[in-house]
């Protein structure tokens, strides 16, 4: 590492690597350039851990564990039990979601971990700023150039170009709230709006989602985005989908909320107390001035070849910033690929297998693979859903508001997508997984001995059945 200011490492016999930005990508980027033999320097505007620990996935999934903990009270006399729903202390429940998005770095202390594997951390000193393709300088005036580097910086909220944008919250603004909002408007309705929706409805606030596209979580399985909505709208949420947000002003203290339905142009407003905007997520580029290099952008993020290396030789993207698939196990992976291309002779492309997601919302959902709609544009399928109605476990724990939908190509007879809703659905769905990343067949699915009574053994159930009408539909089939 050629640090102008501070070091020159006696590595002129191996790689440098320089990361930029210490989440999931940076961190797993580090570590794998160094077990690959390259001398690594880390470079981190604020705390190690990114957006996944500090401020999003771990305090958000908290918060939700607080929400399900209150809504599962309401199961309590058809159990046999006697309790009153709690009241919730809403600045407690934030209190201890800050709590838990802590301790990577006051109970891991993440910096001391990653130092200890032999790599140099800079953490806490601003955004890392390019001079050029190949030198960076951080605020207090240091200058570092690499063989290679890796481009971590994760994302951030998306603006939205409208009168009042100003008057928006970000998930940023829910870690120092102390009050639950009496009413609470989310313009945006996908993973993170519809997250945010859940908990704040079950929190006790009035909730509405007012969502461009004509369905919740546009991005899922049909299926997912039907149910969630009957279910959001069962606990009173106001959705306004095909409809988009106009402007926010405001009014004898609240905040008007200006909004327009796409299929007839209609106006119309609603008064709130709180607007968090959850309207995407682009690339975090402030302050790492890519004008100075050669870089080039696709839409708000960087863009990067299957090696995911950018136009820019030796200098790769992992993570948000790319775009490509916006979840932690991705950042993960996707660092553990540029950290191998960028220091080792081997270029190895970025093809998951199969990348399980999961949604901490009330019903929870997860899923895998192709939506129903994108595998029957390629492939010829067989579809079955299991209703939660008839599954044991969900009978057992009243917890039948949910399916497990599998998607098997007829020639392959391959899983090519799962979608699951209800209780473990983020659980359930990693075996989902599995099958598709180990390419078990329908049949192979079918014969697990899957543990009884749990959610997951409604794939085994609906492979069974999908083995069944394959039977009916061919006698000879082999299994
Ligand atoms: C509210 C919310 C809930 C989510 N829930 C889930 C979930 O349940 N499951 C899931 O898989 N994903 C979830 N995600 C997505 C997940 O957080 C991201 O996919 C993941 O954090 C991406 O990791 P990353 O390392 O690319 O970026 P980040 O975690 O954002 O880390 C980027 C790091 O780079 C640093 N940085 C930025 N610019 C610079 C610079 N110029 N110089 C130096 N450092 C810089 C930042 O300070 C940050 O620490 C959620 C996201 C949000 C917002
Ligand atoms: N549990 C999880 O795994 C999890 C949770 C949160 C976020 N994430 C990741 O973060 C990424 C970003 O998610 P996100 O939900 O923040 O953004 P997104 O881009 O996925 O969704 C933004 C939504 O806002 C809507 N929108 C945009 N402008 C609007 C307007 N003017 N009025 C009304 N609606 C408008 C869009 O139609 C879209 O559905 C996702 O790709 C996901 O990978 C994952």
């Amino acid at each position: 590492m050629n640090n102008n200011n501070q070091l020159d490492n006696n590595s002129k016999d191996k790689q440098t690597v320089l990361v930029i930005g210490g989440g999931p990508a940076g961190v797993q980027a580090a570590l794998r350039a160094h077990e690959l033999g390259a001398a690594v320097t880390l470079l981190e505007a604020n705390k190690l851990g990114g957006t996944a620990f500090n401020e999003g996935p771990a305090p958000v999934r908290t918060l939700a564990r607080a929400a399900r903990l209150r809504t599962d009270t309401e199961l309590y006399p058809q159990f046999g039990l006697k309790g009153e729903t709690p009241a919730v202390d809403f600045a407690a429940a934030i209190d201890n979601a800050n709590r838990v998005a802590a301790h990577a770095n006051e109970v891991w202390h993440l910096t001391k971990v990653v130092e200890q594997q032999g790599i140099e951390v800079i953490d806490e000193v601003g955004p890392t700023h390019f001079i050029d393709n190949k030198t960076v300088t951080i605020g207090d005036g240091r200058e570092f150039s690499a063989d290679q580097i890796i481009l971590t910086v994760g994302g951030k909220p998306r603006k939205l170009d409208i009168p009042g944008n100003e008057l928006a919250l970000s998930f940023h603004d829910l870690w120092s709230m102390t009050e639950l909002p009496k009413r609470v408007t989310v313009v945006g309705g996908s993973a993170t709006g519809c997250q945010l929706a859940s908990i704040l409805i079950d929190f006790g606030a009035q909730v509405d989602i007012i969502e461009f596209a004509d369905r919740l979580t546009p991005p899922s399985d049909i299926d997912i985005s039907r149910k969630l909505e009957e279910a959001f709208e069962a606990r009173g949420m106001n959705i306004l989908t095909s409809t988009g947000c106009q402007s926010i002003e405001k009014e004898n203290g609240r905040l008007k909320v200006n909004y327009k339905h796409n299929d007839d142009d209609k106006e119309d407003s609603l008064m709130t107390d709180a607007v968090f905007l959850m309207v995407g997520w682009p690339a975090d580029l402030d302050g790492l001035n890519l004008d100075a290099t050669d870089i080039k952008l696709n839409g708000p993020y960087i863009d990067v070849d299957d090696y995911l290396q950018t136009n820019v030789d030796g200098v790769y993207v992992a993570g948000d910033a790319n775009g490509i698939s916006m979840f932690v196990q991705s950042a993960a992976h996707q660092a553990r690929v540029a950290a191998q291309n960028a220091v080792s002779d081997t270029a190895e492309r970025y093809d998951p297998k199969a990348i399980a997601t999961g949604s901490f919302t009330e019903p929870e959902y997860g899923s895998v693979g192709m939506t129903q709609a994108q595998a029957e544009k390629e492939h010829d399928c067989m579809v079955q859903i299991i209703d939660y109605e008839g599954l044991p476990r969900a009978i057992m724990d009243a917890r039948t508001d949910g399916f497990c939908k599998i998607i098997i190509g007829k020639q392959s007879q391959k899983l090519l997508g799962a979608h699951v809703l209800g209780s473990y659905s983020a659980e359930v769905i990693q075996v989902a997984a599995t099958c598709m990343a180990t390419g078990m067949t329908v049949h192979e699915i079918a014969n697990l001995e899957l543990a009884f009574p749990t959610f997951t053994e409604a794939l085994g159930m609906a492979a069974q059945r999908i083995c069944r009408d394959l039977r009916v539909e061919d006698k000879n089939i082999k299994e």
